[in-house]
């Protein structure tokens, strides 16, 4: 793959722009295509301008990293300057867009998203304390609620429960990868969950939170949800969710926490599509 759309993260920013997407699709009562492609437009510049700017502020640890090691800065395929340009153009056109095409509110959750991510989590936290997703986790609401607030004209409590099946989603995920990979986390200095608790502490805590969040979104969805398809597809997330848990925690392996982890985005984008589904 070309290095400059590497940067971008695209495996990973594509449930993002679908997070933006199902809130508009949630909100709106009448969804007009144009608006939905500016948002699109606007969740991908933010969004990859934001990996990008990533992939720039942790050169040095991805190199530390066996999971980062071949990422193109690392592997000198592209230059740091050019990264942190193509990251600043990106966020800046994603933002500045946000603003003009979206709407003051959607526009300003377009920033926020991209502030939690890459200012707060990426330039604050993550080197310092082993809560870092848990102050950058907040970029995963504002995914939802930028999309909420373009098709609803304004975010209520409503919306921002809604986001929440996002934010709590997010330390299972990422956890899950970091138990897998707490030697390569723990060489590069970076404080997370498993590298900080014992092995059996870290797959019971992770493991837990994994099936909270999992409780959570069958609760939103029985608060507010309705149609059988959602509730099927909801469904379906749970059970993956329950399964690769109760997996994690009787077998308390590395594979099993891999699992949990590659699960964890088809689950939320479950979630998502049920969302959309009950629009
Ligand atoms: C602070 C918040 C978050 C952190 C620290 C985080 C961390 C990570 C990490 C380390 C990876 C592995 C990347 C790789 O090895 O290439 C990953 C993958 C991924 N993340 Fe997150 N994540 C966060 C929030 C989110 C959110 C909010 C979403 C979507 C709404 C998301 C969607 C994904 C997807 C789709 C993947 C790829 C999964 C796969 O390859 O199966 N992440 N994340
Ligand atoms: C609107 C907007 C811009 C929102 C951003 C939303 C958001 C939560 C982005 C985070 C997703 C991501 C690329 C995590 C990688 O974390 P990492 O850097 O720890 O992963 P790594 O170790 O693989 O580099």
């Amino acid at each position: 793959m070309n290095p400059y759309l590497t940067l971008l993260k695209p495996r990973v920013i594509w449930l993002l722009i679908l997070a933006s997407l199902a809130g508009y699709l949630y909100s709106a009562r009448q969804p007009d295509i144009a608006q939905a492609f500016s948002l699109l437009l606007v969740a991908f510049l933010s969004t990859g301008g934001a990996a990008a700017f990533n992939h720039f502020w942790e050169r040095d640890i991805d190199a530390a990293m066996r999971r980062t090691a071949k990422r193109p800065l690392p592997a000198g395929l592209v230059e740091p300057r050019n990264a942190l340009a193509y990251s600043l153009v990106l966020s800046a056109l994603g933002i500045a867009l946000g603003f003009l095409l979206l709407g003051p509110l959607p526009g300003l959750f377009v920033f926020l998203g991209w502030f939690f991510y890459a200012v707060v989590y990426t330039v604050i936290l993550k080197r310092r304390t082993w809560l870092n997703i848990l102050g950058g986790g907040f970029a995963g609401n504002a995914t939802f609620l930028g999309g909420y607030a373009l098709g609803a004209g304004t975010v209520d409590l409503h919306a921002v429960l809604i986001s929440f099946a996002i934010y709590l989603w997010i330390p299972s995920h990422i956890w899950a990868l970091a138990y897998k990979y707490r030697d390569d986390y723990r060489r590069a200095g970076i404080p997370m969950l498993p590298t900080v608790v014992g092995e059996k502490a870290a797959v019971v805590i992770i493991s837990l939170l994994n099936l909270a969040s999992a409780a959570y979104i069958m609760a939103l969805y029985l608060a507010f949800g309705g149609g059988l398809l959602g509730g099927a597809l909801v469904a379906a997330g749970v059970v993956a969710t329950i399964a690769t848990g109760a997996y994690a925690l009787a077998t308390k392996t590395d594979e099993a926490m891999w699992k949990m982890y590659k699960a964890s985005s088809p689950v939320l984008t479950l979630f998502l599509l049920a969302l959309i589904a009950n629009a």
